[in-house]
């Protein structure tokens, strides 16, 4: 059995995790490169938390300067097993207004100028991304939003996009169009490293406006997101606070197989695998690479 770790990453307005008690700060060192920040420690009704705010405090670091690769490795070595994104977002529905909380079950990447594995030549790895989200972690968070009374929808599909420029209109018109839920700039790095990490991974994504393809409603700007941002960080809390009290104390199996997710991924002959990658891939890949 192993025990149940959950990892928190805050997304834009979460630079700190409210609830969190016995908190300790760590600096981790990952073969990636540099993380956000330091992890916090800490636990909330004795389940053990990992926290790091994707943007580091200040909100410093834009949407691709993100190291999602050190980022995803840390928290590994951290010894998280299952791993939540709280995250801002536009949204391309009308009833998914501002304040609500979508909890994602597909991504969709437009981005362009992103790391997004851990693998490559020396050790090349192909993981599959059909079910992104772990669905048992999905199952937890709608529970701890239904318990709080926090507006939420299971299911809907995330584009992420470069940024850091808000979308044209043509382009939020077209992501309408095709019946995407919601935009961000940040998730599909840390889903698509998650599952190679063989994390459990699930995004919460709190809407804070209706990008511009509203006709009622003003083209997107900061000031207002940030608006939205503060309510929706108050039950942010509130939910993180509910999830680690119900959550199960020992790590339960992925059904979509998030935490074996490396059993059958690994193309590379042995003989031909790069020693150097190889120690990179030390957390991320261990289980698999040395038995
Ligand atoms: C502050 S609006 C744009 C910014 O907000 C979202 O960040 P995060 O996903 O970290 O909550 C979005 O992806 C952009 O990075
Ligand atoms: N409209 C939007 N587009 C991209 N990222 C966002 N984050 C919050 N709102 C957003």
């Amino acid at each position: 059995m192993t025990k149940a770790v959950l990892g928190i990453i805050g997304g834009s307005g979460l630079y700190d995790l409210p609830g969190l008690e016995n908190v300790r700060e760590e600096r981790i060192e990952s073969p990636w490169g540099d993380p956000s920040g330091a992890i916090r420690f800490g636990d909330i009704a004795g389940l053990p938390i990992v926290f790091l705010p994707r943007h580091d405090k200040g909100h410093r670091l834009s949407p691709t300067d993100i190291n999602y690769r050190a980022n995803i490795d840390v928290m590994k070595r951290a010894g998280v097993t299952d791993l939540v994104s709280l995250s801002a977002c536009g949204s391309y529905k009308e009833e998914l207004p501002p304040g609500t909380f979508v909890i994602v079950d597909q991504f969709v990447d437009r981005t362009h100028n992103r790391a997004t594995s851990f693998f490559g030549t020396g050790c090349v790895a192909h993981v599959s991304m059909a079910h992104p989200v772990a669905p048992r972690l999905c199952m937890r968070i709608a529970e701890a939003a239904d318990a709080e009374s926090i507006p939420f929808v299971r299911g809907g599909t995330y584009v992420c996009m470069e940024g850091p420029q808000f979308s044209t209109l043509a382009e939020s018109l077209t992501y309408k169009n095709l019946g995407y839920s919601v935009v961000g700039m940040t998730n599909l790095p840390e889903a698509k490293l998650a599952r190679e990490a063989e994390l459990c991974y699930a995004t919460v994504a709190m809407v804070t406006d209706f990008d511009c393809w509203h006709p009622d409603h003003d083209a997107v700007t900061v000031q207002d997101i940030i608006r939205v941002l503060t309510a929706n960080a108050e039950k942010a809390a509130r939910l993180v606070g509910r999830l680690a009290r119900d959550f199960p104390r020992e790590h339960e199996e992925c059904p979509a197989g998030s935490d074996r997710a490396l059993d059958t991924a690994i193309i590379t002959a042995p003989e031909a695998r790069d020693p150097a990658l190889l120690k990179k891939l030390d957390a991320v890949a261990g289980r698999v690479l040395n038995g």
